[in-house]
């Protein structure tokens, strides 16, 4: 007989659970991966029910798919939905969950990292860390903590409570099809290996931006900012994976401390220096779109960064001298996340006079909207005079809507399966906070003031002054 498994999502109400939490599930639901006994359980302080919960999803998950939807995959879905109905902090709210679950249950934290702590201790006094019934899973969304020293703090409560081979700290980007393929990219390839390190890369440059503004999470959002939302997980773990030697083999921990020894290269800034290799603003109305202080629940004269920008330097042997330009922003002109590595010019100038003979290569990889790996070179134009121009070699699914399988998708996979390759070690997580927390202390410090950008566009122009006028421009997409 199939054993039963109860996914539990904290948060269920919430943006994360709505947009990518339960499309995910539903998708797997689709593609039949789901185990056979096996319920989702919302918990939230919302007056829902079964019915009216389930009727919600439904709703939501037609908008999303359209005519793309699986009715029969749906039906079945919506049927694995339960609402339970309780508060975060409330401690028989746990006991009745522990009475409804027997056997093997993920817990699922999409609540802000302030709530980690409650959620952790409440599990456990309820005894549902306890695996004598079944295994019990932790995952534990970013950013985990705040600065370091909370972070060490709910690692240290984490484990109070909790096995390590329990906790599964996500970084959803690991799960996107584009970033695992920058592994198989580097490291199934023997092209790109010689030319992988200081002597022939000039700068490498991370972009995320994003259309949306902060879509109703304006409680999270203006606690957090960029830095803490994006950089210190997301953005850190795409710059490991460009810079990280090869791993000993595939396996998690060769992958991770390959990783680690990335994020301790990383020149500290200190925070005198915060103000020339680090950037924030924050976006303004424009183009019919509110600005972040018009967003309903943003405190009158937030000065959180919707808009963070870094120049790292990796001092080690592969990558002294190399710049690391990271950058993400909400209201910005697309949805776009790319890796451009920039390449240096040939040593000699043969064909200056014949067209765009002086653009340098570029490598990119394009992680979303399309999923793309795109060289830039240079070839001849046909005829008789000679001519140069910009060309593209392009791989993987470029242009084409190809199944992409949510990033979600995958790790939630792993962690029903108990697969923890795609999760964070806590090594991992503290190193990303010592990079980031001289800046979050510089900007901590200069209170009242912050630059602005118009929504809508990429963002504030000075940005580009981590460039060090040095001929550098931002690569915003695939297109341009
Ligand atoms: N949104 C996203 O795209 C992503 C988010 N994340 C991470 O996921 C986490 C959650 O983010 P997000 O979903 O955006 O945040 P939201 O603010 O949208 O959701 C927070 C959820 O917590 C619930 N909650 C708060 N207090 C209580 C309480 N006392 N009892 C019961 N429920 C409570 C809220 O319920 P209510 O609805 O009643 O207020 C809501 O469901 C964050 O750590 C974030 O970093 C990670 C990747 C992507
Ligand atoms: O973790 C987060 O990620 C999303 C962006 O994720 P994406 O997969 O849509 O690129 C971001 O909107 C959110 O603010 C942040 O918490």
């Amino acid at each position: 007989m199939a054993r039963a498994c109860r996914f539990v999502i904290f948060g269920a109400t919430g943006h994360l659970a709505r947009t990518k939490l339960l499309p995910a599930l539903y998708r797997l639901e689709a593609a039949g991966r789901l185990p056979v006994d096996f319920s989702v359980v919302c918990f939230g302080r919302r007056p829902y029910d079964n019915e009216s919960w389930r009727g919600m999803a439904v709703e939501a998950l037609q908008a999303r798919y359209g005519n793309r939807m699986d009715i029969d995959a749906l039906e079945r879905f919506a049927e694995r939905l339960e609402y339970f109905r309780g508060d975060l902090a409330d401690a028989d709210s746990y006991r009745r969950l522990q009475a409804a679950i027997s056997a093997d249950a993920v817990f699922y934290l999409a609540v802000k990292s302030a709530e980690f702590p409650v959620v952790t201790q409440n599990l456990a006094a309820a005894g549902l860390a306890d695996e004598s019934q079944g295994w019990r899973r932790l995952v534990v969304e970013k950013p985990f903590g705040r600065d370091l020293d909370s972070a060490d703090g709910l690692n240290r409560l984490l484990h109070s409570h909790f096995r390590e081979e329990q906790i599964f700290r996500i970084d959803h980007y690991l799960g996107k099809e584009t970033v695992q393929n920058v592994f198989v990219f580097r490291f199934a390839n023997l092209i790109w290996e010689p030319l992988w390190n200081r002597n022939y890369i000039d700068h490498v440059q991370i972009t995320h931006g994003e259309l949306a503004g902060v879509e109703g999470r304006a409680d999270f959002y203006d606690n957090t900012g960029a830095l803490r939302d994006m950089v210190q997980s997301h953005l850190l773990q795409l710059l490991t994976l460009v810079a990280m030697e090869p791993p000993a083999a595939m396996d998690a921990e060769s992958v991770r401390d390959e990783k680690v020894k990335v994020l301790k290269s990383i020149r500290p800034i200190a925070e005198s220096e915060a103000a020339s290799c680090a950037y924030r603003a924050q976006y303004a109305a424009a183009q019919g779109m509110p600005g972040f202080l018009e967003e309903p629940g943003v405190a009158a004269g937030s000065v959180t960064e919707t808009y963070a920008a870094l120049r790292l330097h990796i001092d080690n042997w592969r990558w002294r001298g190399v710049p690391f330009y990271i950058r993400t922003g909400k209201r910005m002109a697309a949805n776009s996340a790319l890796i451009a590595v920039r390449f240096k010019q040939p040593p000699q100038q043969l064909f200056q006079s014949t067209g765009v003979g002086r653009e340098p290569n570029w490598l990119l990889m394009g992680i979303q909207p399309e999923q793309c790996l795109r060289a830039e070179v240079q070839v001849r134009e046909p005829g008789l005079k000679l001519t140069t121009r910009h060309s593209q070699l392009d791989a993987g699914t470029c242009g084409c809507a190809a199944y992409h399988l949510e990033a979600y998708e995958a790790l939630l996979l792993d962690v029903i399966e108990g697969d923890h390759s795609l999760f964070l070690r806590y090594d991992e997580v503290m190193w990303a906070w010592r990079v980031i927390e001289p800046v979050l202390r510089a900007w901590g410090r200069e209170r009242g003031c912050i630059d602005t950008y118009a929504a809508g566009t990429w963002g504030p122009e000075d940005s580009r002054r981590l460039f060090e006028g040095e001929g550098r421009f931002w690569r915003n997409s695939l297109a341009d």
